[in-house]
């Protein structure tokens, strides 16, 4: 199993680290972003409690429908009025990365967006690509982990397939991954909840 490249996000230069990983490998780790992500599992803990978040669907239009065999997370979008000071403090910070990466990689992202994501124990989100067959503005995949301690044993892993191999990135709070959206990818099913944050650069 190879090892995503990995960028910290407190380095002057993490931008230009995570350009010149996407270029090469289609995908990078970032360590310390988000940096207030106990401010964000917060704020998603309080939006769950409240029964904001809705079961995700698969599909668009005619053919989006509920399947819980495939994706068993339910989600709130950042921009809903109802997420807290960290959602739309994130959702900046994205923004501005989305301005840095343009800028180095020539891939007119032209918007971000992002929602909280929670999985209950036991389920994932089957293989599948984050661009719609029908849709293809989606360019960059984000998600940034809510988890506190996480242990490989608890399961739950992002399984990237790169070019250069399978890549399993485990969802440990305050750490985050980026991928072309036309990688496949999968959520294995987790023994604990899963929280996180993902989010697609969009052209
Ligand atoms: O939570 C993850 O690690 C990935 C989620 C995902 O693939 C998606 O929401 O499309
Ligand atoms: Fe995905």
């Amino acid at each position: 199993m190879t090892a995503l490249p990995e960028v910290d996000a407190a380095q002057r230069q993490a931008p230009a680290a995570m350009a010149e990983a996407l270029a090469d490998r289609g995908a990078c780790r970032i360590v310390g972003m988000p940096a207030r992500w106990p401010a964000l599992r917060s704020d998603l803990l309080r939006l769950r409690d409240e029964g904001a978040l809705q079961a995700a669907s698969v599909g668009r239009d005619r053919t989006r429908a509920l399947r819980p065999d495939v994706r068993g997370d339910s989600t709130l979008w950042l921009h809903d009025p109802r997420c807290g000071d960290a959602a739309r403090d994130f959702l900046a910070e994205l923004d501005a990365l989305r301005g840095e990466l343009n800028q180095r990689l020539y891939l007119g992202l032209h918007e971000v967006e992002a929602h909280y994501a929670a999985y209950p124990p036991g389920s994932g989100y089957a293989r599948h690509r984050d661009r719609f067959r029908d849709d293809d503005a989606r360019v960059l995949s984000w998600v940034s982990y809510l988890n506190e301690g996480w242990n490989e044993s608890d399961g739950g892993a992002l399984r990237v397939l790169t070019d250069d191999g399978q890549v399993d990135v485990t969802p440990l709070g305050g750490t985050s991954v980026c991928f072309l959206s036309e990688l496949e990818h999968e959520v294995l099913p987790a023994a604990r909840e899963r929280l996180s944050i993902a989010a697609w650069f969009r052209r």
